[in-house]
């Protein structure tokens, strides 16, 4: 009953009007992280990432975000260390945004909201062969979430943002390479890593999240650039892709642990 009144969002993206409540979820995402009940691990690795600018194929509009897609065949792009029990592999990175500054993130930070979040999804390629079995699997993922806030221009993100009017309606697709995700990275390295879900359909309680303490910073230009990408596909209504997130799900049974104190 709890899980549905968290998600008594009514203008939620149609894409997950009909999942709201995975049957059993007991380990959904996002979550509010409340930082005087997260667990301090001291022996929580820092978090070792190695992304090879050549591996970053394209972007395109999945017609609930924008990706940034990665060629996964070796391991010339991965995360491994901190929580992690071997290296996974960069698929993709995505973001979810708000249609103005004061929302937009699918984590919080002590109910803080950000006005955007960056998700980078890796898959763990000592266990499955495929991102497509990782999805399903215990263990199969590890995303790092990165809040955005409002400040500074970010020069490195530009290369990004200038593409976007490319892929302004669902389902277009440009090139995109030599591109290096590890210039989104805040410069400190703490983080808490918890267990928890996809965000969007199938929502499978495959992930082990590594949430980045500090955020980046973009300029407001940067972000309306963003919101100016559309759910539809040519010839459809237009309908602005904003509020991309997921309503906020039930801790319930577990502990976030901290890289920090
Ligand atoms: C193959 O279908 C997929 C559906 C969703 C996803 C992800 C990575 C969802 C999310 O970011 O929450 C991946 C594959
Ligand atoms: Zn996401």
């Amino acid at each position: 009953a709890t899980c549905s009144l968290q998600n008594t969002n009514a203008n939620l993206h149609p894409l997950w009007k009909g999942q709201l409540d995975i049957p059993g979820g007991t380990r959904q995402s996002p979550i509010d992280i409340r930082v005087r009940d997260s667990i301090f691990h001291p022996d929580l690795a820092p978090v070792k990432t190695h992304y090879d600018p050549n591996t970053c194929l394209h972007i395109w509009n999945n017609g609930y975000a924008f990706l940034v897609e990665f060629d996964d065949c070796t391991d010339k792009s991965v995360v491994s260390g901190g929580p992690l029990e071997n290296p996974y592999r960069l698929k993709q990175f995505h973001f979810h945004w708000g249609v103005n500054n004061d929302w937009g993130s699918e984590h919080t930070v002590d109910s803080k909201v950000f006005p955007a979040e960056l998700h980078l999804v890796h898959w763990n390629c000592t266990k499955y062969r495929t991102f497509e079995e990782a999805i399903m699997e215990e263990n199969g993922l590890a995303v790092i979430g990165i809040f955005l806030k409002v400040g500074r221009h970010h020069e490195k993100l530009q290369k990004l943002v200038d593409i976007l009017p490319s892929v302004r309606y669902k389902d277009s697709l440009t090139e995109f390479n030599y591109f290096d995700p590890s210039c989104l990275l805040p410069s400190c390295s703490d983080y808490w890593t918890y267990a928890g879900s996809l965000t969007t359909p199938p929502l499978t309680e495959s992930v082990s999240w590594i949430i980045m303490k500090k955020p980046i910073e973009v300029d407001h230009s940067q972000l309306a650039v963003f919101r100016s990408l559309l759910y539809s596909a040519v010839g459809e209504d237009e309908k602005y892709m904003v509020d991309n997130f997921r309503p906020l799900q039930p801790l319930m049974n577990r502990t976030v642990h901290s890289s920090f104190q």
